[in-house]
């Protein structure tokens, strides 16, 4: 069972900073957001105390004080953001991070990743692993995450149980792959392949029948893995369920002569998925970083989506994904922290590389070195342009624009409560000490102070997390 509903309506008061547009921040100050008992929310007082909510929108809502469970985001430290969204995340991967040693992609796939994935059918280990994995990025404020399980069909629906049971909403995949693997980690055949993702689905279905907060997400780990009649099949399936897709692109030099040599007919990588029925508006793409104009071009025709995963295409010395060039041909991005590729659990911390290796794209002799000096400067990301990606630009990716990524009235309350600094003014003045992990020192503007907290911001500083108007996390640990 997920954590139970508060079975009370919320109001949360203080300050709220969402994504108003691509670009853009806005600040909701001594604002009240109502959220039914279902998670819904169902209005957006602003100017409103606790005085006023009682007086007005309480009663024109027909909430009686006493039915009603109030949170409060304190002062200028304090504010509500959406929750944030992976849009690409590997689970059984998670006891990697940090270990990759200076492999690139292929070879780290056969040191690293097959034989961890592998041990995960142990489903003991897999429920160790995956449990720290879920309360880990729920703890970094990640309320929604499109995760690949393994091929084992007992340990991936596992996965699914948990978030379901923990609160977190996600997309979970059963990983198809029935070519070139180790033989010890390999589907022995297309209709295995395709038999074990219908097992995954029904067992899914079988806990959250409409996919409210735990969905299958078909996946095919990417082209060099799967056979064309997996593909096909998985195809087939598609356009009967209507379920989101998963895959790679595009990520590695190597890979994508890999893939040219394997198939010799195709035009492209992106080709590859077209011909095979997988491009379309359900599909979302990770890593998108050697992607010819003509690629784009095709991704963008089919509305196909791509999660950017900057941690991941500089551990693994991948390269660089040109997202301004990728948003400018009209396709969704979201952010994706990769792990283990990536070695963080933190969507804050993509969000951090986004922003930085988008800056690398405008440094001269770098890959942009075809274009104009504005062409290069315009490459770069902000800071309001990251934090979009992280939420409502994650939301676009995975379908679920119409229900999360931002505060709206009828969006779910998938929201974290944002500390910048736990001690109180009057105790700081002690220079001998040092408290938390942002200073703020009280004059910093808004937009200073979201600064701070995408650069130098982390865990420390997320202090509850919800889902659906659900507790899902409360810190716990003391710094
Ligand atoms: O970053 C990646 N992680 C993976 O597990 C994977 N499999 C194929 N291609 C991949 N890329
Ligand atoms: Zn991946």
């Amino acid at each position: 069972m997920p954590p139970s509903q508060p079975g009370k309506n919320q109001v949360f008061f203080g300050t709220f900073i969402h994504a108003k547009k691509f670009g853009e921040l806005e600040y909701l100050h001594n604002t009240a957001i109502c959220v039914d008992v279902s998670g819904k929310i169902v209005a957006i007082e602003p100017n409103c105390n606790q005085q006023k909510a009682v007086e007005t929108v309480y009663a024109r809502l027909g909430w009686s004080l006493d039915t009603v469970a109030i949170s409060v985001a304190r002062d200028h430290r304090q504010f509500f953001f959406p929750g944030f969204i992976d849009t690409h995340v590997h689970a059984p991967q998670y006891p990697n991070i940090g270990v990759f040693g200076k492999s690139t992609l292929l070879d780290w796939l056969n040191k690293y990743t097959f034989p961890m994935e592998a041990s995960l059918s142990s489903l003991p280990k897999a429920r160790r692993v995956y449990t720290r994995c879920i309360r880990r990025t729920l703890a970094h404020g990640t309320t929604t995450a499109a995760y690949y399980a393994t091929i084992d069909v007992n340990a991936t629906n596992l996965l699914a149980d948990l978030c379901f049971s923990m609160g977190q909403r996600a997309f979970v995949g059963r990983v198809c792959m029935d070519h070139l693997g180790p033989e010890y980690y390999i589907d022995e055949s297309p209709d295995h392949a395709l038999a074990a993702t219908r097992a995954t689905i029904d067992h899914i279905r079988s806990i959250d029948s409409n996919f409210e907060i735990v969905s299958p997400i078909l996946t095919p780990r990417f082209a060099p893995a799967c056979s064309v009649e997996t593909m096909r099949g998985l195809s087939e399936l598609q356009k009967q369920t209507q379920l989101p897709m998963q895959t790679h692109i595009s990520e590695n030099v190597n890979e994508v002569e890999l893939v040219k040599e394997l198939f010799p007919d195709s035009r492209s990588y992106a080709d590859v998925y077209d011909t095979h029925g997988l491009l379309n508006e359900k599909m979302i793409l990770a890593h998108a970083i050697h992607l010819t104009e003509e690629e784009a071009d095709l991704i963008a025709e089919r509305k196909a989506k791509i999660a950017h995963c900057p941690c991941s295409n500089s551990a693994l010395t991948s390269g660089i994904a040109r997202v301004r060039w990728l948003l400018g041909k009209g396709i969704q991005v979201g952010l994706g922290t990769d792990m283990s590729g990536g070695y963080s659990p933190s969507i804050l911390e993509a969000a951090r590389q986004a922003k930085l290796v988008s800056n690398h794209l405008a440094v001269p002799g770098g890959r942009s070195d075809d274009l104009s000096w504005e062409e290069r400067e315009e490459a770069k990301l902000s800071v309001e342009e990251v934090l979009y990606l992280a939420t409502r630009g994650g939301a676009q990716v995975l379908g679920l624009a119409n229900k999360v990524g931002v505060f709206e009235v009828g969006k779910q309350w998938d929201a974290q409560l944002v500390d910048l600094g736990t001690v109180p003014d009057e105790v700081v003045e002690d220079d001998q000490a040092i408290h938390g992990n942002v200073d703020v020192f009280g004059w910093e503007t808004w937009d200073e102070r979201v600064a701070k907290w995408v650069f130098n911001g982390d865990d420390r500083n997320t202090k509850k997390v919800w889902v659906q108007g659900r507790l899902v996390h409360v810190q716990t640990y003391m710094y």
